[in-house]
């Protein structure tokens, strides 16, 4: 497991990483999402030691990582960085070899993920002949190179095609099923939702939401749909009710944490007849604008 405690950065007088906190579980695929600027890449590359911090701790396997645990991790850095000028194959097996891999395994290994990523016709392509979204492919096959312990990858799925988004996101399944724990950034919040265990939400360098997508909706005021057939602006004066939008059918009634919706509803037939009264379950898009907003 990786965990950050209260990691800190400042650029000059800018804080980017201000006493972020948070833990990237085995066997969990850990969606990291926050606005432009929100210091999600800072983060990734104090975790990666590419960035030294100003304060806090990195601790792996429950003690403060070293350089040798870091060598197991792959990362994929939003700065990218391949060499365009090498054939995709030679650069893969190049960097395996650094990274203490022996050439015959690394081969076999970097031919099956090209396989894989769906670019076996292309491994002996120089890397800038190629597509920006296949050149995104190369650079994840590098990120898996060897047997990583832990995957750190900002920003993965930008620019891929929705098949290679599918693809890559049943790599990430098959690593963190394998136990390895993954973290990756992400703007496309309906992927996140998709294929995230955990979640963290930065804004302003600073983590305002962390935990499972269920974890997250509940910590939300329950809303529900109230059809009555009439406007039912008359909700408004219940106790519970924390706020209303009256709609030609009803209202949109969003209750106190831990009430009973029953009581809505006994209250709402007691004034006459009640067609549905339907919870409404926020998307990790909405708990997102939620807590980032100013
Ligand atoms: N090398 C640097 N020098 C000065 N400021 C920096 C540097 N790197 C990052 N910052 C600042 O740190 C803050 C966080 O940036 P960071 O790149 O970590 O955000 P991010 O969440 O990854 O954003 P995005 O989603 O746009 O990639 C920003 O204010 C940025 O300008």
């Amino acid at each position: 497991m990786l965990e950050l405690k209260e990691l800190v950065r400042d650029f000059d007088s800018n804080r980017a990483v201000d006493h972020v906190s948070f833990r990237v579980r085995g066997g969990r695929l850990t969606g990291f999402v926050g606005g432009n600027g929100a210091g999600k890449t800072t983060t990734m590359r104090m975790i990666m030691g590419v960035l030294a911090r100003t304060d806090g701790e990195i601790h792996w396997d429950a003690r403060p990582v070293t350089a040798a645990d870091r060598r197991d991790f792959g990362y994929m850095p939003e700065e990218r960085g391949l060499y365009p000028k090498q054939s995709v194959l030679s650069q893969l097996v190049y960097l395996a070899r650094l990274r203490g891999q022996d050439a015959a395994p690394a081969r076999a290994q970097m031919l099956e993920l090209l396989e894989r990523l769906g670019l076996a016709e292309k491994s002996q392509a120089k890397l800038e002949s190629l597509s920006l979204g296949n050149q995104q492919r190369v650079q994840i096959a590098a990120a898996l190179l060897g047997s990583p312990k832990l995957l750190v990858l900002d920003e993965p799925f930008s620019g891929l095609d929705p098949h290679a988004v599918d693809t890559m996101a049943e790599l990430l399944r098959e690593y963190a099923d394998a136990g390895v724990p993954v973290l990756f950034s992400s703007h496309q919040l309906d992927l996140v939702e998709r294929l995230c265990d955990d979640l963290v939400i930065m804004t302003r360098g600073r983590v305002v939401g962390q935990g499972t997508a269920d974890e997250l909706r509940h910590r939300e005021r329950p809303r529900f749909h109230l059809v009555t057939g009439s406007p039912a602006g008359w909700a408004r004066a219940l106790p519970d009710v924390t706020d209303l939008e009256e709609l030609p059918d009803g209202a949109r009634v969003e209750l106190r944490p831990d009430t009973d919706p029953g009581l809505l509803l006994a209250e709402a037939l007691r004034r006459g007849p009640v067609h549905a009264l339907t919870p409404l379950v926020p998307s990790i898009a909405d708990i997102y604008r939620e807590m980032t907003a100013a």
